[in-house]
Protein backbone atom coordinates (compact mmCIF):
# COMPACT_ATOMS: atom_id res chain seq x y z
CA UNK A 1 0.00 0.00 0.00
CA UNK A 2 0.98 3.42 -0.35
CA UNK A 3 3.08 4.89 2.17
CA UNK A 4 1.88 8.98 2.84
CA UNK A 5 5.37 10.62 3.27
CA UNK A 6 6.39 12.44 6.15
CA UNK A 7 5.38 15.94 5.97
CA UNK A 8 7.06 19.13 7.80
CA UNK A 9 5.40 22.14 8.04
CA UNK A 10 7.44 25.37 9.63
CA UNK A 11 6.36 28.42 10.01
CA UNK A 12 8.94 31.41 10.26
CA UNK A 13 7.69 34.47 12.22
CA UNK A 14 4.40 34.82 10.78
CA UNK A 15 2.35 37.48 11.34
CA UNK A 16 -1.16 38.45 10.09
CA UNK A 17 -2.26 42.36 10.59
CA UNK A 18 -5.85 43.37 8.79
CA UNK A 19 -6.99 46.74 8.51
CA UNK A 20 -10.11 47.31 11.09
CA UNK A 21 -12.96 49.68 10.01
CA UNK A 22 -11.39 52.44 10.94
CA UNK A 23 -7.99 52.98 9.35
CA UNK A 24 -6.50 51.36 11.93
CA UNK A 25 -4.50 48.04 11.84
CA UNK A 26 -5.18 45.14 13.92
CA UNK A 27 -2.10 42.61 14.59
CA UNK A 28 -4.34 39.02 14.71
CA UNK A 29 -0.94 36.97 14.65
CA UNK A 30 2.43 38.22 15.82
CA UNK A 31 5.59 36.35 14.92
CA UNK A 32 4.54 32.94 15.58
CA UNK A 33 7.63 30.10 14.77
CA UNK A 34 6.66 26.69 14.97
CA UNK A 35 7.42 23.02 13.84
CA UNK A 36 4.52 20.87 13.17
CA UNK A 37 6.48 16.92 12.34
CA UNK A 38 4.67 13.79 10.44
CA UNK A 39 2.90 11.49 12.73
CA UNK A 40 2.20 14.06 15.51
CA UNK A 41 -0.13 16.56 15.93
CA UNK A 42 -0.22 19.55 17.06
CA UNK A 43 -2.70 20.94 19.28
CA UNK A 44 -3.64 24.70 19.53
CA UNK A 45 -5.18 26.27 22.42
CA UNK A 46 -6.20 29.93 24.11
CA UNK A 47 -9.21 31.79 24.50
CA UNK A 48 -11.40 33.20 22.53
CA UNK A 49 -10.33 35.52 19.87
CA UNK A 50 -6.55 34.79 20.26
CA UNK A 51 -6.06 33.61 16.74
CA UNK A 52 -6.41 29.99 16.46
CA UNK A 53 -8.73 29.81 13.85
CA UNK A 54 -7.10 32.19 11.69
CA UNK A 55 -3.49 30.30 12.09
CA UNK A 56 -4.53 27.09 11.14
CA UNK A 57 -6.52 28.80 8.11
CA UNK A 58 -2.89 30.26 6.86
CA UNK A 59 -2.02 26.59 6.42
CA UNK A 60 -4.38 26.12 3.54
CA UNK A 61 -4.20 29.70 2.40
CA UNK A 62 -7.83 30.44 3.34
CA UNK A 63 -6.57 33.25 4.92
CA UNK A 64 -3.20 34.64 3.34
CA UNK A 65 -0.06 36.26 5.95
CA UNK A 66 1.30 39.40 6.00
CA UNK A 67 4.88 38.51 7.19
CA UNK A 68 7.22 35.41 7.76
CA UNK A 69 7.01 31.71 5.78
CA UNK A 70 5.01 29.21 5.93
CA UNK A 71 7.15 25.87 4.22
CA UNK A 72 5.41 22.26 3.22
CA UNK A 73 8.62 20.05 2.93
CA UNK A 74 11.05 22.84 2.37
CA UNK A 75 8.54 24.79 -0.46
CA UNK A 76 7.15 27.82 0.66
CA UNK A 77 3.28 27.08 0.78
CA UNK A 78 2.58 30.17 -1.74
CA UNK A 79 4.21 28.62 -4.60
CA UNK A 80 2.20 26.06 -4.27
CA UNK A 81 -1.05 26.09 -6.30
CA UNK A 82 -4.36 26.52 -3.86
CA UNK A 83 -5.75 23.49 -5.11
CA UNK A 84 -3.09 21.35 -5.08
CA UNK A 85 -1.94 22.27 -1.74
CA UNK A 86 -5.79 22.04 -0.21
CA UNK A 87 -4.95 18.14 -1.55
CA UNK A 88 -1.76 17.89 0.11
CA UNK A 89 -3.34 19.77 3.34
CA UNK A 90 -7.12 18.61 4.11
CA UNK A 91 -9.22 20.37 6.41
CA UNK A 92 -11.88 19.28 8.94
CA UNK A 93 -14.17 21.87 10.39
CA UNK A 94 -16.35 22.20 13.50
CA UNK A 95 -19.84 21.42 12.07
CA UNK A 96 -19.75 18.21 9.57
CA UNK A 97 -20.57 19.49 6.06
CA UNK A 98 -22.54 16.57 4.25
CA UNK A 99 -23.34 17.34 0.36
CA UNK A 100 -26.36 15.98 -1.00
CA UNK A 101 -26.80 12.50 -1.70
CA UNK A 102 -25.47 8.97 -0.21
CA UNK A 103 -21.76 8.36 1.96
CA UNK A 104 -19.99 7.12 -1.26
CA UNK A 105 -21.43 10.19 -3.20
CA UNK A 106 -19.66 12.64 -0.67
CA UNK A 107 -16.54 10.40 -0.63
CA UNK A 108 -16.22 10.65 -4.62
CA UNK A 109 -16.95 14.42 -4.46
CA UNK A 110 -13.15 15.59 -4.70
CA UNK A 111 -12.49 13.49 -7.15
CA UNK A 112 -15.65 14.77 -9.43
CA UNK A 113 -14.55 18.42 -8.44
CA UNK A 114 -11.37 17.71 -9.91
CA UNK A 115 -12.86 16.13 -13.23
CA UNK A 116 -11.58 13.14 -12.61
CA UNK A 117 -13.16 9.36 -12.18
CA UNK A 118 -14.14 8.73 -8.92
CA UNK A 119 -13.32 5.62 -7.50
CA UNK A 120 -16.26 3.00 -7.11
CA UNK A 121 -17.85 1.23 -3.77
CA UNK A 122 -15.74 -1.59 -3.76
CA UNK A 123 -12.42 0.27 -4.65
CA UNK A 124 -9.27 0.27 -2.87
CA UNK A 125 -9.49 4.00 -2.07
CA UNK A 126 -13.17 4.44 -0.49
CA UNK A 127 -12.47 1.09 1.60
CA UNK A 128 -9.26 3.08 2.66
CA UNK A 129 -10.90 5.98 3.60
CA UNK A 130 -13.86 4.16 5.36
CA UNK A 131 -11.05 2.01 7.30
CA UNK A 132 -8.96 5.13 8.32
CA UNK A 133 -12.46 6.72 9.67
CA UNK A 134 -13.95 3.72 11.19
CA UNK A 135 -17.03 4.00 9.35
CA UNK A 136 -18.49 0.78 7.84
CA UNK A 137 -19.15 -0.04 4.63
CA UNK A 138 -22.89 -0.63 5.26
CA UNK A 139 -23.16 2.84 5.06
CA UNK A 140 -21.90 4.16 2.03
CA UNK A 141 -25.79 4.11 0.31
CA UNK A 142 -26.80 5.87 3.07
CA UNK A 143 -28.44 9.35 2.66
CA UNK A 144 -25.57 11.19 4.14
CA UNK A 145 -27.25 14.33 5.81
CA UNK A 146 -29.33 11.49 7.47
CA UNK A 147 -26.04 10.33 9.39
CA UNK A 148 -25.53 11.17 13.36
CA UNK A 149 -23.38 14.18 13.89
CA UNK A 150 -20.59 11.66 15.27
CA UNK A 151 -20.93 10.07 12.15
CA UNK A 152 -20.94 12.85 9.51
CA UNK A 153 -17.94 14.07 11.44
CA UNK A 154 -16.19 10.47 10.30
CA UNK A 155 -17.31 10.94 6.49
CA UNK A 156 -16.09 14.27 6.76
CA UNK A 157 -12.53 12.99 7.94
CA UNK A 158 -12.78 9.92 5.43
CA UNK A 159 -13.16 12.58 3.13
CA UNK A 160 -10.66 14.40 3.91
CA UNK A 161 -8.14 11.48 4.25
CA UNK A 162 -9.27 10.37 0.48
CA UNK A 163 -6.66 12.11 -1.16
CA UNK A 164 -3.40 10.63 1.22
CA UNK A 165 -2.67 14.27 2.66
CA UNK A 166 0.55 15.05 4.30
CA UNK A 167 -1.23 17.73 6.80
CA UNK A 168 -4.69 17.30 8.27
CA UNK A 169 -5.74 20.36 9.78
CA UNK A 170 -9.19 20.07 12.33
CA UNK A 171 -10.56 23.54 13.52
CA UNK A 172 -12.58 22.11 16.86
CA UNK A 173 -13.94 18.43 15.05
CA UNK A 174 -15.54 17.50 18.28
CA UNK A 175 -17.48 20.77 19.52
CA UNK A 176 -20.82 19.76 17.74
CA UNK A 177 -20.61 16.07 19.29
CA UNK A 178 -21.06 14.43 22.77
CA UNK A 179 -18.32 13.09 24.91
CA UNK A 180 -18.61 9.52 24.06
CA UNK A 181 -18.70 10.41 20.42
CA UNK A 182 -15.91 13.31 20.77
CA UNK A 183 -13.91 10.54 22.48
CA UNK A 184 -14.39 7.94 19.76
CA UNK A 185 -13.33 10.26 16.98
CA UNK A 186 -10.17 11.37 19.37
CA UNK A 187 -8.78 7.60 19.46
CA UNK A 188 -9.51 7.76 15.28
CA UNK A 189 -7.86 10.72 14.99
CA UNK A 190 -5.00 9.25 17.58
CA UNK A 191 -4.67 5.99 15.30
CA UNK A 192 -4.86 8.04 11.82
CA UNK A 193 -2.40 10.62 12.96
CA UNK A 194 0.52 7.59 13.75
CA UNK A 195 -0.65 4.88 10.95
CA UNK A 196 -0.64 7.55 8.10
CA UNK A 197 2.38 9.71 9.46
CA UNK A 198 0.06 12.72 8.85
CA UNK A 199 0.98 16.30 10.51
CA UNK A 200 -2.02 16.89 12.30
CA UNK A 201 -2.62 20.38 13.22
CA UNK A 202 -5.92 20.82 15.55
CA UNK A 203 -7.62 23.51 16.92
CA UNK A 204 -9.82 23.31 20.20
CA UNK A 205 -11.55 24.19 23.26
CA UNK A 206 -11.09 20.42 24.36
CA UNK A 207 -9.24 19.79 27.44
CA UNK A 208 -10.06 15.89 27.12
CA UNK A 209 -9.48 15.72 23.46
CA UNK A 210 -5.81 17.48 23.58
CA UNK A 211 -4.74 15.35 26.42
CA UNK A 212 -5.47 12.31 24.15
CA UNK A 213 -4.14 13.72 21.00
CA UNK A 214 -1.74 16.22 21.50
CA UNK A 215 1.90 15.75 20.90
CA UNK A 216 2.95 19.12 21.02
CA UNK A 217 0.93 22.28 22.70
CA UNK A 218 0.56 25.79 21.66
CA UNK A 219 -0.95 28.04 24.08
CA UNK A 220 -1.88 31.05 22.02
CA UNK A 221 -3.28 34.49 23.64
CA UNK A 222 -4.01 38.21 21.86
CA UNK A 223 -2.08 36.22 18.13
CA UNK A 224 0.97 35.59 20.96
CA UNK A 225 2.58 31.85 21.15
CA UNK A 226 2.83 32.36 24.88
CA UNK A 227 3.56 28.14 25.70
CA UNK A 228 4.91 25.92 23.15
CA UNK A 229 6.30 22.36 24.18
CA UNK A 230 5.66 18.70 24.26
CA UNK A 231 2.14 18.11 25.81
CA UNK A 232 2.68 16.32 28.48
CA UNK A 233 4.60 18.40 29.97
CA UNK A 234 2.85 21.83 29.23
CA UNK A 235 -0.56 20.36 30.97
CA UNK A 236 0.98 18.92 34.02
CA UNK A 237 3.39 21.90 34.70
CA UNK A 238 2.30 25.00 33.12
CA UNK A 239 5.58 27.49 32.57
CA UNK A 240 3.51 30.75 32.68
CA UNK A 241 0.83 32.54 34.99
CA UNK A 242 -1.29 32.97 31.95
CA UNK A 243 -1.56 29.43 31.03
CA UNK A 244 -1.93 28.11 34.57
CA UNK A 245 -5.12 30.31 34.66
CA UNK A 246 -6.36 29.15 32.12
CA UNK A 247 -6.20 25.48 32.57
CA UNK A 248 -7.41 26.40 36.01
CA UNK A 249 -10.50 28.05 34.56
CA UNK A 250 -13.61 25.48 34.83
CA UNK A 251 -15.17 26.45 31.57
CA UNK A 252 -12.51 26.45 29.14
CA UNK A 253 -13.03 23.38 27.92
CA UNK A 254 -16.99 23.45 27.29
CA UNK A 255 -16.69 27.16 25.74
CA UNK A 256 -18.23 27.04 21.62
CA UNK A 257 -16.38 28.53 18.93
CA UNK A 258 -18.79 31.94 17.51
CA UNK A 259 -18.69 33.53 14.43
CA UNK A 260 -16.11 32.24 11.35
N1 LIG B 1 -10.37 39.60 8.54
C1 LIG B 1 -10.37 40.07 9.76
N2 LIG B 1 -10.31 41.40 9.99
C2 LIG B 1 -10.32 41.91 11.24
N3 LIG B 1 -10.36 41.14 12.35
C3 LIG B 1 -10.43 39.82 12.20
C4 LIG B 1 -10.44 39.22 10.92
N4 LIG B 1 -10.51 37.86 11.10
C5 LIG B 1 -10.53 37.64 12.44
N5 LIG B 1 -10.49 38.81 13.10
C6 LIG B 1 -10.41 38.99 14.56
O1 LIG B 1 -9.20 38.40 14.97
C7 LIG B 1 -9.30 37.80 16.24
C8 LIG B 1 -8.89 36.35 16.15
O2 LIG B 1 -9.90 35.59 15.47
P1 LIG B 1 -9.87 34.01 15.39
O3 LIG B 1 -11.19 33.57 14.78
O4 LIG B 1 -8.64 33.59 14.72
O5 LIG B 1 -9.82 33.63 16.93
P2 LIG B 1 -10.02 32.25 17.68
O6 LIG B 1 -8.92 32.12 18.65
O7 LIG B 1 -10.18 31.15 16.66
O8 LIG B 1 -11.39 32.52 18.45
P3 LIG B 1 -12.57 31.52 18.85
O9 LIG B 1 -12.01 30.54 19.81
O10 LIG B 1 -13.61 32.41 19.44
O11 LIG B 1 -13.01 30.92 17.55
C9 LIG B 1 -10.76 38.00 16.65
O12 LIG B 1 -10.79 39.13 17.51
C10 LIG B 1 -11.48 38.28 15.36
O13 LIG B 1 -12.61 39.10 15.56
Amino acid sequence: MERTPRANVELEKVSVVRKSTGAAEIVLLHEISFRAGGGETTTIIGPSGSGKSTLIRLLNRLDELSAGRITLNGDDITAIDPLLLRRRVAMVLQKPFMFEGTVLANLQRPFLYRKETPPGRESETVRRALGLARLSTGLLERDARSLSGGEQQRVNLARALINHPEVLLLDEPTSALDRPTADHLAATLHDVCRAERLAVIMVTHDLRLAEHTADQLIYLEQGRIVEKGAAAELLRQPQTEAFRRFLAEPAWEKETRHGN
